[in-house]
């Protein structure tokens, strides 16, 4: 991963180099801090140890049943969605993959419809293994897969904690099961079992994904200007501070577009604390550049804008054409107009005064996605250790999940009790 952060420099909001250099010294302490929680294993510090503690063998053999399938469908959500997604979405497969990361029933049917259920595998994935979402979805999807004439049991694996519903399941069903590795946040989980196993059945080089990650991990260091992912953690928290509180997170590749959706949970769920934090808010390039980027050049001055582009990709060229006042493009190519878009944009936001920082890796790969993941879950701890946030937890969550449970009947919740007392101003 290559960062380069020189259009962050003398824009609006104002960062300066000086200013850089002397957060560079508070880099030095984040690093020592981060270093000693990896050393401990310490909670949420160990996610980024799994380039070498995540175990590619035990989770080929524990999916090594499901080989063969037409299909996998990871049921999940939040960070036990996203990261399989990211991997999955990013990279070419024969085997398809879907995700059931939402409790929308007409989606849920026209997506059970659309499956053969017999030669599709089953991925329950639940840290705690007690959220209603995911839990409501497995049922759903069994009782469609019982209706279907499919052994349920056959097809399903769950990915789950120690304890909790998911965990009861599988053990009295004798389902083959994968342990999330404890201590590891959701959102920070890709590089373990929860984001490797649908990519393992994906015949994906899950090595490699994880060679990417130590890659960037052995790039950590001291000072911002010795590590890309500290550079990336330290400059937003740096403009963040100056009042660029939202990040439109821009991949200039449509095999990168579930990337900044787990991106924005990575930093709004670990940043977004205290009053505090950074808005993430998903673009893509070049699509975006004609709906979003008016916003970011002419709109108010709270923005920093993340570009994130693979430097090598497959080609297509552009016919010749002797379509009036199009011979500009004739000849040329997709990839050379995307990346003249990619330029001309980031140009333009530096002429309008708006921060940005560039991203890239080789390729849209398992090693650049590898890169890319760990990269971006390193910075956003650096970013956590400078703004003394607590990265790894999200109390805020919680008041939603009891209201959500006391209205199902599920309990008695203040929180239910508040939704009932909605103030109303109908507007007919
Ligand atoms: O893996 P679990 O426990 O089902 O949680 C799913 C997601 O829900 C959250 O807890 C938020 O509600 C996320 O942090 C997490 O990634």
């Amino acid at each position: 991963m290559h960062t380069d952060i020189g259009n962050a420099l003398g824009g609006d909001p104002a960062l300066t180099r000086d200013g850089l250099d002397e957060l560079d010294a508070d880099v030095a302490t984040a690093h020592e801090r981060i270093a000693d929680g990896m050393a401990d294993d310490a909670f949420g510090y160990t996610a980024l140890n799994l380039p070498e503690t995540a175990d590619p063998d035990r989770i080929r053999n524990a999916v090594a049943p499901f080989a063969d399938s037409e299909a996998v469908l990871t049921v999940g959500i939040g960070g036990s969605a996203l990261g399989a997604a990211t991997l999955c979405n990013g990279l070419e497969s024969e085997t398809d993959a879907y995700f059931l990361d939402n409790v929308d029933p007409e989606h849920t049917s026209r997506l059970l419809d659309s499956l053969d259920l017999s030669r599709t595998a089953v991925n329950v994935v639940s840290n705690s293994g007690t959220t209603a979402e995911t839990l409501s979805n497995f049922l759903v999807v069994r009782e469609a897969m019982a209706d279907a004439g499919v052994d349920w049991a056959e097809q399903t694996f769950v990915t789950t904690g120690p304890e909790g519903n998911l965990r009861n399941l599988a053990t009295k069903h004798d389902l083959p099961a994968l342990d999330v590795p404890e201590g590891v946040p959701g959102r920070f989980s890709v590089l373990s079992t929860v984001g490797l196993a649908a990519a393992a059945i994906q015949g994906h080089d899950i090595e490699a994904v994880l060679a990417g990650a130590a890659e960037e991990r052995d790039r950590l260091a001291g000072s911002l200007y010795d590590s890309p992912a500290y550079a990336y953690g330290a400059t937003s928290y740096a403009l963040a501070e100056r009042g660029a509180v939202t990040n439109a997170f821009m991949p200039y590749a449509e095999s990168l577009e579930t990337f900044a959706e787990w991106f924005a949970q990575l930093w709004a769920e670990s940043l977004g604390k205290d009053g505090r934090g950074q808005t993430p808010a998903r673009a893509l390039g070049a699509t975006d550049q004609h709906s979003q980027l008016q916003l970011y050049r002419a709109g108010p001055r709270d923005k920093l804008v993340t570009l994130v582009r693979p430097t090598e990709r497959a080609d297509r060229g552009i016919p010749e054409t002797d379509l009036e006042g199009l011979s500009y493009l004739g000849g040329q190519s997709l990839g050379t107009l995307l990346d003249a878009e990619f330029e001309a944009t980031e140009a333009s936001l530096t002429a309008a005064n708006c921060p940005n920082v560039r991203i890239e890796i080789d390729r849209v790969d398992e090693r650049g996605l590898g890169e890319l993941l760990f990269g971006m879950e390193a910075a956003c701890i650096c970013y956590g250790e400078l703004a003394d946030l607590s990265t790894f937890t999200q109390p805020a969550v919680e008041w939603g999940k009891k209201a959500a449970r006391g209205l199902l009947g599920g309990g008695e919740f203040a929180e239910a009790q508040a939704v009932r007392g909605k103030d109303r101003l109908v507007v007919e």
